[in-house]
């Protein structure tokens, strides 16, 4: 439920995708870490091939979500270690499959979960394994690919690892972009910006596995075999960490996995957010709402676009219930400028580029982007003004005054304008084309898949495109009344004004 930061970047990308972990079952591995606890007591310390086979068949990497069969041993479990009696249980729900509903009435601003710091993993939990858990330490590994291995390493630990209930209650397929292969990709959402979001981030998992594998997985072999601590485990436990950790705002900002509170779902409606309550020693939430009994209870994963939803957590809210929707509009510098290098050098300084994404929601687009096509349009004459333009679509600047350049500004909203109607030519395309795009579907497994992705791309597409059209409304009624008087008149009188300053 957080975003990921402090990941190693590495330059690397495969086009293969796999749904779940595969593993190689022919291994040979002397690592009691390795072994579940029974087979420890047994003095097990060499594995053959024949013995291994069951045994990596056998590591719980999640279950099928759209069962309960994992649920009431999580729950049961949960309540031995510690879980205060709920309101809640885990339910097969209409939003979500699996949710938390309501067992009573809940109040409005009631307190709920309680769940306690022993029940919680952070980076800084004991490892089932002390020596795997050492040696990352040692190496000062960042907080999300220490989690990442904490969770292979304690899945592959099964019975031996005290959150096997938990391990086994998790998601098999986590529901994230990660999941979706490049050509996926490429088919699905060609028109969004979240495309290249989502190779970004990809590139950033495979960068990240191959940087642990070369500096420490392939140094300890025993603690961290490959078939077991492989890119495939990584993807799982990586969509794991998007769509369920937390930061704890109480606790210093802390990441965590929090079980039992991780089964609740988002709304965009709901405004309440996991945290650490320091005067019950637990996490928790205040209900912003009542609750009747048999009805789904909700937290927010934050104010995020529906298409950052579906990056980290795989889902698209129904269209226009999310206040938070924004869409990436991307500006770019006309190569023909005559102060082109000027420009791009200027951009450069800021930290920005000749081609940039800016945020544009129903209610309106930051000043950052005003200012990228200020500069974008202004003649060699403004060169005086390109830098604090530069600046100012940056945020790097000091003064957050409201500038405006009434010489340029109808060019400006046109340049805008121009952007977004391309923008939008790019989605009425992928729309309609959509119904078309299964024809060469082999089986009803593939078939399945492809109608998923398809829907949740055409709903993401769909209110993608929404707010480009209101932009796009609003920008031709500014022109309109700008060309015909209007608002010109006003400029010419601001023009008149500065120049009499
Ligand atoms: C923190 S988990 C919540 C529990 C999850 N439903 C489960 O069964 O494990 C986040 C995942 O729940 C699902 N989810 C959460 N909110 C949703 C919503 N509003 N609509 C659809 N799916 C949702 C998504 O699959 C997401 O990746």
């Amino acid at each position: 439920m957080v975003e990921a930061s402090g990941m190693r970047m590495m330059m690397m990308f495969t086009n293969t995708t796999t749904l779940i972990p595969a593993f190689n079952p022919t291994i040979h591995r002397t690592g009691l870490c390795q072994l579940p606890l029974s087979r420890r007591n047994n003095h097990v310390s060499v594995v053959s091939a024949t013995q291994t086979k069951p045994f990596m068949e056998t590591i719980p990497w999640g279950c099928e979500t759209d069962s309960l069969e994992s649920s009431s041993s999580l729950e049961k479990w949960l309540s031995e270690s510690g879980l205060p009696s709920q309101k809640m249980a885990i339910d097969k729900v209409d939003v979500g499959e699996r949710g938390l509903v309501a067992l009573n009435n809940i109040r409005k601003g009631e307190k709920l979960l309680f769940v306690p710091p022993s029940l919680v993993i952070t980076p800084d939990s004991e490892w089932s394994c002390p020596e795997a858990g050492e040696v990352l330490k040692k190496n000062s590994v960042p907080d999300w690919p220490l989690l990442a291995t904490y969770l292979i390493s304690e899945a592959s630990l099964m019975t031996s690892s005290r959150w096997f209930s938990y391990i086994s209650a998790l998601p098999r397929q986590p529901y994230s972009l990660l999941y979706w292969s490049q050509a996926e990709l490429d088919r699905y959402l060609e028109a969004s910006q979240i495309r290249e979001r989502a190779i970004e981030r990809t590139d950033n998992v495979i960068g990240t596995y191959n940087d642990m594998r070369a500096r420490i997985f392939s140094k300890y072999p025993d603690f961290f075999p490959e078939e077991v601590f492989n890119i495939e485990s990584f993807k799982w436990s990586f969509g794991i960490l998007f769509s369920r950790m937390v930061r704890l705002p109480s606790m210093d900002g802390k990441v965590a996995l929090v079980p039992w509170a991780d089964m609740l779902n988002h709304s965009c409606e709901v405004e309440t957010f996991l945290d650490y309550d320091k005067s019950t020693k637990g996490i928790v939430f205040t209900t912003d709402r009542p609750y009747q009994p048999g009805e789904q209870v909700f937290i927010s994963y934050g104010k995020k676009s529906n298409g950052e939803l579906l990056l980290s957590y795989g889902f698209v809210p129904k269209e226009g219930t999310n206040p938070s929707d924004s869409v990436e509009l991307s500006l770019s510098l006309e190569k023909s400028d005559e102060s082109y290098k000027e420009k791009l050098e200027l951009l450069k300084k800021y930290g920005l580029s000749g081609s940039q994404c800016f945020p544009l929601r129903v209610t309106g687009w930051p000043l950052e982007l005003m200012a990228y096509a200020y500069l974008a349009v202004s003649p060699s004459s403004m060169r005086g003004k390109f830098e604090e333009m530069a600046a100012a679509a940056s945020n790097k600047t000091t003064s957050k005054k409201d500038f405006r350049y009434p010489e340029i500004e109808e060019q400006a909203f046109q340049f805008i304008l121009d952007s977004c109607e391309s923008s939008i030519s790019k989605y009425n395309k992928f729309l309609q084309v959509s119904g078309s795009l299964d024809l060469d579907v082999t089986s009803p497994k593939q078939l399945n898949r492809r109608l998923f992705l398809k829907q949740l791309a055409v709903d993401l597409c769909t209110s993608e495109r929404r707010i480009l059209f209101r932009a796009q409304y609003i920008l031709r009624r500014r022109l309109r009344d700008m060309r015909t008087g209007e608002l010109k008149g006003l400029s010419i009188f601001n023009g008149f004004r500065k120049f009499f300053k």
